[in-house]
């Protein structure tokens, strides 16, 4: 029984990897020594795992950004507007690529099936003559061999996943494009067996989709080219963080293993393989330990499980591994000190995960005794958990009882809202607002960082952040903008924030985890029962509207996103954990109404995010999901204006959903996916106050007043003008101040622009290229 890994996290422990890129992006290191840095952080993370004891270290996981990215320009997949001539793809293209540049918005960006991890999506189309630029699993185990004497096992994205999450083509052309992109794989995987490797591990995570069954056919023909292409090579096909959809058509694929998780859907793979076999001529690869979570495992029923999968598949042919890639974890409990040392002592992060493989494996292959001291420790350790009295609170599960009769909804109707709200505000039509955050500087960072260190005192921290809001009200004014926020200043994250202040969380220091690209996040913990205790936001949002007299924005994270951005305790159901964050959030709303603020945005950016990924699953989450926002959101009077934002998701499929959630107003993310959402509204009836960003935020380009006028002026060809409004993206926290104010300034004056021409004051964008009929957009 061998041990694997399936990836490793790539920010390094104190995450040099982010310090690393940032600095070569602001110019502060050259490109050799960027490489260098690069490679030691590479080499270093598999030198660790060979340390742990891992038999089949993954290699060419690694990347200066995201792996698909890194698929797409291997094949030399550079959309056009980059102006690469072929040849090897510099970094400047690459990171333009995920950056944008200054005359190329950058290509889109989307989360990664239900994670926190967001890839670039790769451009297809049929005018793209794609070829093997370089072979970066190749390159990847010459080093590891090279440097380190590791045979690594390679990894890359599988041809079905790669086509099927990439953009820019229709179904139709997918049979096209697997021909395209085939007989590059096969060269890979040739180029891979010439050099001596033994296995290749291919992801195809989309395996665990709904994927149509005549789909499997083509993904057999795909594996029966890749499996005579390299027939010395042993394919691991790799699925993770669902049960494979067909699974007696999985197992008969022509390749030497199959990759399963039996930690998302504990019962149904291991139900599958007890129900149907497992073929004898191929290694089950079985994902024991949980890569999504932090929790350590529970040896005594990993060992059963193991078992009872021995049963069917002889331990000769089984490799025990993580669910996943470890990406979505932090790296190693070893640097908390501020944990309790009970909770240190239940959790494991990578390294720990990895030892946890190690060990089941040594105890299966009668290495270490059944009960020694690692597994008495681990046993204890979940008792503990089990038994801690501060994870249970009476008065919290006796509110949540209340709240089982409760329909949660709002006074009144929309419509009845809407009249109510149009008196209380006058608005201009298309009003302009921003997303909540702005720019995160290095001052303010450094701010917080004097006061946690002690070198500030809380009142100077407050008058700090006093200051930074006063600075960003004013500017908003100058800008012109017409609903206001307060900037954010004082949040480190919008999940970490809100959960300090809550009971029934606790957190790390070092506890990083790889957003997009140097973009990290710490995800807090939930160990025990969510309690308010006390006002969360209402000190800021008092005093940033009392320096003006426009509306400012509350600012809230709702419990979805709280709850998909955290680690979740495992001893309860996500639900009943995202009701007890939904009744904190609600006491939070009620207080701000009391305070006077009648603008309240409850965030949900990771709502669709936690989608499951089965269709049939579906339908009871956004139930569950859209009645926690309506609990945190419907007490208020109709003249409260809800709001509620989000982002990098495909929404197209659930505005129906989202329309019951039945917030005022919603912004959504666009550009990025450049306006696919809006043919959505020619079909689906949307009758609430909607934003669709008109720019991208992840770029620190500065769109132009045409281009956003363009945009607003595509938007209201479909969705009314009485119900538009024009805000960015997503929140500028990760942008500097004078893009931020250069961009708002801008996409204040194409509102302005539009509302004109709107008034027959000045011709439409459409009319001064064409000289056209505008009629639509006068709708
Ligand atoms: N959780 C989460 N997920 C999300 C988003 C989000 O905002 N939050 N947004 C979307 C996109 N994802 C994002 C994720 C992270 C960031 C982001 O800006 N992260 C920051 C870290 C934010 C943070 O916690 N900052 C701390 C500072 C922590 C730190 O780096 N401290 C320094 C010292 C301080 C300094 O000198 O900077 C250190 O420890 O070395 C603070 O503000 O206080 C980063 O990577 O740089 C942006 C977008 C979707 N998912
Ligand atoms: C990832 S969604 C971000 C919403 C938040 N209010 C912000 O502006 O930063
Ligand atoms: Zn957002």
């Amino acid at each position: 029984m061998k041990s694997s890994n399936l990836g490793y996290p790539r920010i390094g422990e104190k995450r040099e990897w982010k310090k690393t890129l940032e600095s070569f992006w602001a110019g502060q290191i050259e490109e050799t020594d960027f490489l260098a840095i690069m490679e030691s952080i590479r080499l270093a993370h598999i030198r660790k795992q060979k340390e742990i004891g891992i038999d089949l270290i993954p290699v060419g996981d690694f990347t200066f950004y995201d792996h698909m990215l890194d698929t797409a320009v291997m094949f030399g997949l550079v959309p056009e507007r980059f102006h690469h001539t072929g040849g090897e793809v510099p970094l400047s293209v690459y990171f333009s690529m995920a950056r944008g540049s200054k005359d190329a918005p950058a290509c889109e960006m989307t989360k990664w099936f239900n994670t926190n991890y967001h890839y670039i999506a790769p451009e297809l189309n049929s005018r793209l003559r794609p070829r093997l630029i370089e072979n970066k699993p190749l390159k990847a185990f010459q080093e590891a061999k090279a440097k380190l004497g590791i045979k690594g096992k390679p990894v890359l994205i599988g041809p079905y996943t790669f086509i099927k999450l990439s953009k820019g083509f229709d179904s139709k052309q997918l049979p096209a494009l697997i021909l395209l992109l085939l007989p590059l794989y096969e060269q890979v995987l040739q180029e891979l067996e010439k050099e001596g490797a033994e296995w290749v591990q291919i992801d195809e995570p989309i395996l665990v989709t709904s994927l149509a069954k005549e789909e499997m056919a083509t993904i057999a023909f795909i594996y029966q080219k890749l499996n005579k292409a390299a027939p010395r090579l042993n394919i691991m096909l790799q699925t993770y963080f669902e049960a494979a959809e067909w699974y007696e058509e999985l197992i008969e694929l022509p390749v030497q293993g199959i990759g399963l998780d039996f930690t998302c859907s504990l019962e149904e793979n291991s139900e599958n393989i007890l129900k149907f076999g497992f073929p004898s001529d191929k290694i089950l690869a079985a994902g024991m330990i949980d890569g999504r979570n932090i929790w350590r495992a529970d040896l005594a029923e990993k060992r059963k499980l193991i078992e009872t999968i021995a049963a069917v598949v002889p331990e000769d042919r089984l490799w025990l591994q993580p669910s996943s890639s470890l990406i979505h974890l932090p790296i190693t409990i070893k640097n908390e000190i501020n944990l309790s040392p009970l909770l240190k002592h239940s959790l494991a992060f990578a390294d720990e995960k990895l030892e946890e493989i190690v060990y089941l494996a040594k105890l299966f292959r009668g290495e270490i005794d059944q009960e020694d001291r690692y597994y008495q420790d681990n046993q204890q350790a979940l008792r503990l958990l089990k038994n801690d009295a501060s994870r249970y609170n009476h008065h919290v599960q006796k509110e949540q009882e209340k709240l089982k009769n409760e329909r949660a909804e709002r006074k009144s109707p929309y419509l009845v809202r809407k009249k109510r709200q149009k008196e209380v505000w006058e608005l201009p039509i298309l009003p302009t607002t921003t997303i909540g955050s702005f720019s995160q500087t290095a001052e303010v960072r450094k701010a917080r960082q004097k006061l946690k260190k002690g070198e500030w005192i809380q009142p100077q921290y407050e008058q700090f952040i006093q200051q930074e809001i006063r600075k960003w009200i004013a500017i908003q004014e100058e800008i012109g903008l017409d609903v206001l926020v307060h900037g954010e200043f004082e949040r480190t994250d919008m999940v970490e924030f809100f959960g300090e202040k809550l009971g029934g969380f606790a957190f790390t220091e070092n506890g990083w985890v790889q957003s997009y690209g140097s973009r990290c996040f710490r995800p807090p913990i939930i160990y025990g029962d969510v309690e308010f205790l006390q006002p969360m936001t209402v000190k800021e949002s008092v005093y940033a509207q009392s320096l003006t007299s426009k509306p400012v924005k509350g600012m809230l994270t709702g419990p979805v996103t709280i709850l998909n951005w955290s680690f979740v305790r495992d001893d309860r159901p996500r639900q009943e954990v995202a009701e007890q964050i939904a009744l904190a959030l609600r006491k939070e709303v009620e207080i701000l109404e009391a305070a006077g603020i009648s603008m309240i945005q409850v965030d949900e950016p990771a709502l669709l995010e936690g989608l499951p990924l089965k269709e049939e699953k579906k339908q009871e989450y956004l139930e569950w999901a859209v009645r926690m926002f309506r609990i945190v959101t419907s007490t208020v009077e109709d003249t409260t204006q809800i709001h509620t934002h989000m982002c990098y998701c495909d929404f197209s499929a659930y505005m129906h959903d989202i329309s019951k959630m039945d917030a005022d107003v919603i912004s959504i993310e666009t550009s990025r996916s450049h306006g696919e959402i809006i043919p959505v509204f020619e079909k689906e009836t949307y009758d609430k106050g909607i934003g669709l960003g008109v720019y991208d935020i992840h770029s620190p380009r500065v769109p132009s007043v045409e281009e956003i006028a363009a945009i607003i002026e595509q938007s209201l060809q479909v969705l009314d003008v009485e119900q538009f409004w024009i805000n960015p993206d997503c929140g500028l926290k990760t942008r500097g101040e004078e893009e931020t104010i250069a961009s708002l300034k801008n996409m204040v004056a194409a509102a302005r622009l539009v509302r004109k021409r709107l008034d027959g004051k000045e011709p439409t964008v459409a009319e001064g290229r064409e000289r056209n009929d505008s009629t639509k957009a006068r709708k």
